[in-house]
């Protein structure tokens, strides 16, 4: 949702000639004020009523009037009139409904903030051989992000030579960086060396980045945004002690002020963004989507659908996606799941250049053309620099993007593999080559993943899922294969006191990520979600994921398992497995050429599970009761209203409660029966978990004595007699029985055994 406030007017001390000025008004219209994104306040995220916002603007010098007309009262906004504005930093801010033209006009340098040094020798020794821009050098720093990913150490090279590169890496290895710092490193660097559009007229879009789904989308931009805005606002905060100074080339050219950490921030010059990042999702309002646009974005992030719904009504925008420098399919395999792949298609096609809609044609001449000019490095000045990242692309489809290089004479006949080896193929690679970095580890598991399973009736599931969220306190992302599951389940968790939210795509685009900050946010948090949350989302510290239904393919298992173990961190997976979707994880893990014994069994303790099962009985009869008594109201409702809109009479005995419903006596009977319920689940959930065996009065005593984990503080809160351990340290290691038995044969193949002679 788009939100804004009207902020105070920060300029402190206004000068005489501007207040003449600022008598100039003018009115406009809401979306013509010149709103300015700020950044969304910490609290935001902690239950503050705030979350859910996908973006915060303020507005500053806009005078609220009511005017009394014949309609009514009605809300006026005046600004001053721009002819009024006093010079070229007030006019920096940008303003809706202006010229559309993209001027190449040089802004007076004065308007462009000093630039800054930073000594990526000394304070990132790590970064430094890639000679990143020195603003992005302090975003890292301030970030903590001491070294390169693999996956970013190994493309910058390309990146930054201007090739395209096809990267593959496990979830959570920041491939976003690794798109996402060459293409702010190259517009960083542009700001100072070319003209820039005036503040006053639209930007060129220059980057164009491709999600698959609108929460991913959000989050890429967040993520660039970060990395230019908190250079930008921690400007000062590291002195020549860190190796950071503020002096640039254009030194003494009127910045004093900005150096000096006394100045307010206030009275800091004003200036456009240098680099601006915005995303454009289904789900936002065409008003902010206007705004977004109508200012001009440099580096757009977008979801393939809601952009060619804009594209198609917004010809500066196609033109301008004609002539982009960069181009990123994130998650591309993703996106042609989705439904999207006509969109895409539709869009990639904008991106081409000279070819004539024949990519295979164009590949051609790319290939002449490279023979002929064998010393071309990458693409050249003006051309378009594409990118392609997952963490699933297969080796079939990376060998079938260097099908440029096959042999003359073969390539029209060849026929793409699959849907996804067809549009990469559509793609402008520029690059005869493209350098496909592939780091995918092998299985595709990410090394610090302890995955387990767990078999059991479709009917227990709820009961274990239970048990797992009790057993191992933590942030849970439960996937579900469909949205009813989700609806189920939600209310049966919120009956037996777990947090839990959900997330699909029925949901209105705020609550969807509402309910993903409220995850964020809540220590032990459940996230009911089907696969729109499988890919890219990166919420931090997801301690385990759940897959409540086995995932249909083994991408999606991947996907899946990746919003935990990001980042190098810990994490957890367990596949709840069915009798009838055995089937289904032999092919999974055969399809990511792993044995089916490599994952181990989650330990249950069934003398604990029994006892859940019984809350969770009490809790379906609950649900079921409430559910009951929810739809007969909704039919009574319904059929009086649908009578009363129809401006009919209904018959009496359909319009009494009396026969057709329940009476109002059976109604008051249900609501006691139900409270009844609630008041014994209560109780139940009071009543302490406690292990066999154990004795509560004599904690020393009983077969499994508590007393020693005390001590050792490793005492169960809830699951009394049971060890506290974290998901996965005590998992019967599959691995370990694999290894026992491979040592054995091992053993045997030192001795040689008998030799049968080759075969
Ligand atoms: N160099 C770095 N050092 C430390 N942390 C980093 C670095 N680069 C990125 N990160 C962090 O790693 C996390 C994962 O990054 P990112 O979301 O880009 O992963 P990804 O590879 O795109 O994952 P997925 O395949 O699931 O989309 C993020 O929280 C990001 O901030």
């Amino acid at each position: 949702m788009t939100s804004g406030f009207l902020g105070l007017k920060r300029k402190t001390k206004p000068s005489a000639s501007s207040i003449a000025k600022r008598l100039k008004t003018k009115h406009v219209l809401t979306d013509d004020l010149p709103w300015k994104k700020v950044s969304k306040p910490r609290e935001a995220d902690l239950g503050t009523g705030m979350d859910g916002f996908l973006e915060l603007e303020e507005v500053d010098d806009v005078d609220v009037v009511f005017e009394e007309t014949d309609t009514g009262r009605v809300v006026k906004f005046k600004v001053r009139d721009e002819e009024g504005s006093e010079d070229g930093m007030e006019d920096a801010r940008e303003t809706a409904g202006e010229s559309s033209a993209v001027t190449t006009e040089k802004v007076d340098v004065d308007a462009l903030p000093e630039p800054v040094t930073f000594n990526s020798k000394s304070l990132l020794p790590e970064w430094c051989p890639f000679k990143l821009h020195p603003q992005l050098g302090r975003a890292l720093y301030a970030k903590g992000f001491m070294s390169p990913t693999p996956i970013q150490a190994q493309t910058l090279p390309f990146a930054l030579k201007n090739k395209d590169v096809v990267g593959v890496a496990e979830t959570g290895s920041g491939k976003t960086l690794a798109y996402g710092l060459p293409i702010l490193h190259h517009l960083l660097t542009e700001v100072y060396s070319r003209p820039i559009p005036s503040s006053k007229t639209r930007r060129s879009v220059r980057a164009l980045i491709l999600a698959p789904t609108r929460e991913l989308a959000l989050q890429v931009s967040s993520h660039l945004n970060a990395c230019i805005s908190s250079v930008d606002v921690d400007a000062e905060k590291h002195g020549e002690d860190d190796g950071i100074s503020q002096k640039g080339k254009h030194k003494g050219k009127g910045k004093a002020k900005a150096k000096s950490p006394e100045v307010p921030a206030e009275d800091k010059p004003k200036h456009p963004p240098l680099v601006s990042v915005s995303a454009i999702v289904g789900g936002m309002s065409a008003q902010k989507q206007r705004r977004v646009l109508s200012r001009g974005v440099d580096v757009l992030v977008a979801t393939p659908g809601r952009l060619w719904d804009i594209l198609q009504e917004d010809d500066e925008l196609a033109s301008q996606i004609e002539s982009l420098r960069f181009l990123v399919l994130d998650e591309a395999d993703r996106m042609i799941e989705t439904g999207h792949f006509a969109e895409l298609d539709n869009i990639l096609r904008l991106t081409l250049r000279k070819s004539d809609g024949d990519v295979i044609d164009s590949a051609d001449k790319l290939e002449e053309e490279s023979d002929a000019e064998d010393t071309k490095e990458g693409v050249r000045a003006g051309e378009l620099q594409t990118f392609v990242f997952s963490a699933t692309l297969s080796k079939d489809l990376q060998k079938n993007l260097k099908r440029r290089n096959r042999p003359k004479g073969t390539k029209k006949n060849q026929k793409p593999a699959s849907t996804l080896d067809d549009l990469l193929l559509r793609l402008d690679f520029r690059d005869p080559s493209p350098a496909v970095v592939d780091l995918a580890p092998v299985g595709t598991v990410v090394a610090t993943l302890k995955e387990s399973r767990v078999d059991c009736l479709s009917s227990d599931k709820d009961a274990y899922l239970y048990y797992f969220l009790l057993r191992y306190p933590g942030r849970t992302l439960v996937f579900l294969s469909a949205i009813d599951g989700i609806r189920r389940l939600l209310p049966l968790l919120a009956l037996l006191n777990v947090p839990a939210f959900p997330l699909h795509s029925q949901l209105e685009q705020r609550q969807r990520l509402k309910n993903l900050d409220r995850f964020k946010s809540t220590q032990n948090g459940v996230l009911l979600a089907t696969d729109v949350a499988a890919r890219g989302l990166d919420v931090p510290a997801v301690d385990h994921v759940v897959h409540y239904q086995v995932p249909r393919t083994a991408d999606t298992y991947v996907h899946r398992n990746g919003r935990t173990a990001r980042a190098m961190r810990r994490g957890f997976s367990l596949v709840m497995c069915a009798p009838d979707e055995r089937k289904l994880v032999r092919a999974l893990m055969h399809n990511l050429g792993r044995q089916e014994d490599e994952i181990a069994e989650m330990p249950v303790e069934l003398y604990m599970l029994d006892k859940l099962k019984a809350r969770i009985q009490l809790a379906r009869e609950i649900d079921g009761s409430q559910h009951k008594a929810k739809k007969e109201k909704h039919e009574r409702n319904w059929l009086r209203e649908a009578a009363e809109a129809m401006e009919i009479e209904l018959d009496s005995d359909l319009a009494s409660d009396d026969d057709e419903g329940p009476t109002k006596q059976q109604q008051k009977a249900a609501g006691a029966k139900v409270a009844g319920l609630k008041a014994q689940l209560k109780t139940m959930l009071a009543q302490p978990l406690i292990a066999r065996g154990v004795s509560t009065r004599y904690i020393t005593s009983g077969v499994r004595s508590i007393a020693d984990d005390i001590v050792a503080g490793e005492y169960h809160e809830t699951m009394v007699g049971m060890k506290k351990v974290e998901a996965g340290d005590d998992l019967v290691s599959a691995k370990v029985h694999k290894a026992k038995k491979s040592a054995v044969k091992e053993e045997y193949e030192e001795w040689g055994g008998i030799d049968h002679g080759e075969e």
